[in-house]
């Protein structure tokens, strides 16, 4: 196209805006050197006179001294994460503009937005506006024509009369674009397009405005995301942190929000994101490491990794069936009903007597039934404090002595009052009922299979006072498809906040216990419900792909072309999987997922192509990162990360047959960004038969 006049007018006028505001960032950054050296000096020279005069000083001037180092510290800290953010918007001040006429004073102004907040030092004027802030929703929401934002004061509202995208880096302006529809097209076309890297990374320029709206929710305490593979709910749920860490700010800090996700080697994926946007890494919890945190002094168990590999193995269906059954919702309640008729029906009380000493049974109904809405355990502990404490008076005021033993013996007094010395005596014995038998099976001396894993600490919950997460205020769990609700139980007793809950019906990796969405909601049936339809990831003929295997009627795929898929039947792969990697190699794409179906499969693979000299990085269930390059791992482990290129060994129907099979295949095949590979020696599995 050629250029007129006026573009070329608007091009010069953007660079000089481009340049001042780099001036400006760059003044604001010798400020902030500046004071941080100031600081380090004041510091240094506080400390050293508290120490040339410490003994002369009374304690209150001690303290007084250490409140003033602290201060300086504060100081110092402060100004050095606005240095981390201004040398950020120096990389790329800002990324959007839109122009936009207020109806309130008919004028137009045009808002610069970017990852953070900058002024103007002299007219505190808003040079860019951080995306999060009020303003920035117009540049997400709207295409041209009548908009309208909520400012802290009300609805303003007006009309877009321009919006443009630009792509600088290292402070200089590579691109732009004028963009009167919704964000997507060219930016979008070219971010989707770059390579993977090692890192999740932030796509603040492009957010859509369907995933905006996720975002920028204020009001629900329970927000369920349902997305398709590859729609951007990670990357979307992250940035709804961020949102609302900048939107609570008073009120909410990353001390305050956790996230409950799959798997160490994905916490580290996805460790950048939130550090982009200029807050901290939030803290990461696992249910393994929930389970281990009850059950480490109680029973051994089995992981549910390792119940997916035994799975995957060979599903018998005994045990399929004892995770059928503890996967409902209906479960959940019949566990809950249980317990509680057990401490009404089965708590005897009865006299207890020690050292000529007496409490009658009465007393004893009395003190148990004064808490009603404590856990029966918890009851028992508190009959038998107060009983210790009033014998233990009665005793000594007689004259005699009181020992630890008889503190020991009350207790067991108390504790014979109810059959059942403990959770995991309750939750065995509940499945000594008719309809239940065979449904609790240990694995050896007390080892109990995953299915049991939860259920039982619920039952620990539910029979004893625990430890909560009182100071988590947000929690965001994903891969929500994979817990029970059991889990979900157990979630809600732990965590009393708000929460963001994510994930795919379709990606679950255990067939016989996922979740589906109008379970998880039946679990929290206060949760706002969102859905996200378009895949992002993925090109339009590998979408396309893994659409065969597994359909999904509301996916949307996004326009965007590459190769098709490749199934190629080989004599032999190994030298098949070789050449592929030498043609990735020699391509411009920086990493390769090389997914098996099992993590066996994948170690030997490993171990294969190692011997032949590549250089690659195995990922199991103990790795805690994730490295760019060639890795190699299973289905289950890969879920949640993506690569330029993915090659699935071993698509052979023998390998490939189960219900459980075509999720890993399905999963496998998501994570391909550009290009993707699969392998075969003997026949191609039966979820491929539409490429014959
Ligand atoms: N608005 C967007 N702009 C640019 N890239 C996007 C956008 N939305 C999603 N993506 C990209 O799509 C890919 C998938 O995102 P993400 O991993 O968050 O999706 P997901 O729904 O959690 O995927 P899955 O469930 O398949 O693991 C990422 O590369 C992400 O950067």
């Amino acid at each position: 196209m050629a250029l007129t006049d006026e573009h070329i007018r608007d091009d010069e006028q953007e660079r000089e805006h481009l340049e001042a505001t780099v001036r400006l960032l760059r003044a604001e950054l010798d400020l902030l050197n500046n004071s941080i050296d100031k600081s380090a000096r004041t510091i240094k020279d506080q400390k050293e006179h508290m120490w040339a005069y410490w003994r002369d000083m009374d304690s209150a001037e001690k303290a007084g001294f250490r409140t003033e180092i602290n201060m300086s510290v504060l100081q110092g800290e402060h100004a050095v994460l606005r240095r981390q953010r201004i040398e950020r918007l120096l990389e790329s001040p800002y990324f959007g503009r839109v122009d936009f006429r207020r109806v309130e004073d008919a004028t137009t102004r045009a808002y610069y937005i970017g990852v953070h907040n900058l002024s103007a030092p002299d007219t505190q004027d808003v040079v860019v506006h951080d995306w999060r802030a009020p303003v920035s929703s117009l540049y997400y929401d709207f295409e041209s024509g009548d908009a309208s934002f909520a400012a802290p004061k009300g609805i303003v509202h007006g009309e877009i009369t321009g919006k443009r995208q630009y792509k600088i880096q290292g402070g200089r302006l590579e691109y732009m674009f004028e963009s009167a529809l919704n964000i997507g097209d060219d930016v979008l076309q070219r971010e989707l397009g770059r390579s993977a890297d090692d890192k999740m990374k932030n796509i603040v320029a492009t957010i859509q405005r369907e995933q905006n709206a996720v975002i920028r929710n204020e009001t629900a305490n329970v927000l369920i995301l349902q997305g398709v593979a590859g729609s951007g709910k990670t990357s979307i749920a992250l940035h709804r942190v961020a949102f609302l860490l900048y939107r609570f700010k008073d009120t909410l800090s990353s001390d305050n929000v956790m996230i409950l996700s799959p798997n160490r080697v994905f916490g580290d994926y996805i460790a950048n994101v939130l550090p982009e946007l200029g807050e901290e890494q939030v803290k990461e919890i696992h249910f393994d490491k929930i389970a281990e945190r009850f059950l480490a002094k109680v029973t051994a168990y089995e992981t549910f990794s390792e119940q997916v590999v035994k799975l995957l193995d060979h599903a018998d269906e005994a045990s399929a069936e004892r995770m059928r059954y503890k996967a409902t919702p209906e479960f959940v309640a019949r566990l809950d009903a249980w317990i509680t008729s057990r401490t009404d029906e089965e708590f005897e009380a009865a006299d207890i007597e020690l050292k000529g000493t007496r409490l009658t049974a009465e007393w004893v109904a009395d003190m148990f039934h004064e808490s009603p809405g404590l856990p029966v355990f918890t009851r028992l502990d508190r009959v038998a404090n107060s009983a210790v404490h009033l014998l233990k008076h009665k005793v000594v005021d007689k004259g005699g002595k009181w020992a630890a033993a008889d503190t020991a013996n009350i207790r067991k007094q108390v504790g014979s009052m109810f059959p059942y010395k403990d959770a995991y005596a309750v939750y065995k014995a509940f499945y000594d009922d008719a309809d239940r038998k065979g449904l609790f099976k240990p694995l050896g001396r007390k080892r109990i299979e995953y299915a049991d894993v939860f259920p039982l600490i619920y039952t620990m919950i539910r029979t004893a006072r625990q430890d909560t997460y009182g100071h988590i205020r947000h929690l965001l769990i994903d891969e929500m498809q994979d817990y029970m609700p059991v889990q979900y139980a157990v979630v809600r007793e732990l965590f009393s906040c708000k929460m963001t809950i994510l994930g795919d019906a379709n990606q679950s990796v255990n067939p016989f216990s996922s979740s589906s969405l109008p379970t998880i909601r039946s679990m929290f049936p206060e949760a706002d419900c969102l859905e996200l339809c378009k895949s992002y990831r993925s090109t339009t003929e590998i979408t396309e792909f893994a659409q065969k295997i597994s359909r999904n009627d509301k996916l949307v795929p996004i326009e965007r072309h590459g190769p098709p898929p490749q199934v190629i039947a080989c004599a032999d792969q190994a030298a098949q999987i070789l050449k592929l990697i030498n043609e990735h190699e020699s391509s411009d794409h920086r990493s390769l997922g090389i997914i098996c179906k099992t993590v066996d499969q994948a170690e030997k693979l490993y171990g294969a192509l190692s011997e032949d000299g590549v250089e690659l990085t195995f990922i199991d269930y103990d790795s805690t990162a994730f490295a760019g390059g060639i890795i190699i791992t299973s289905a289950h482990i890969a879920k949640g990360l993506e690569f330029d290129e993915v090659i699935v060994p071993g698509v052979d129907d023998t390998n490939y047959a189960t219900e459980m099979d075509k999720c890993m295949l399905y999963i496998a095949c998501t994570r391909a960004m550009h290009h993707l590979h699969l392998t075969h020696e003997g026949s191609a599995s039966r979820f491929l038969e539409f490429t014959r």
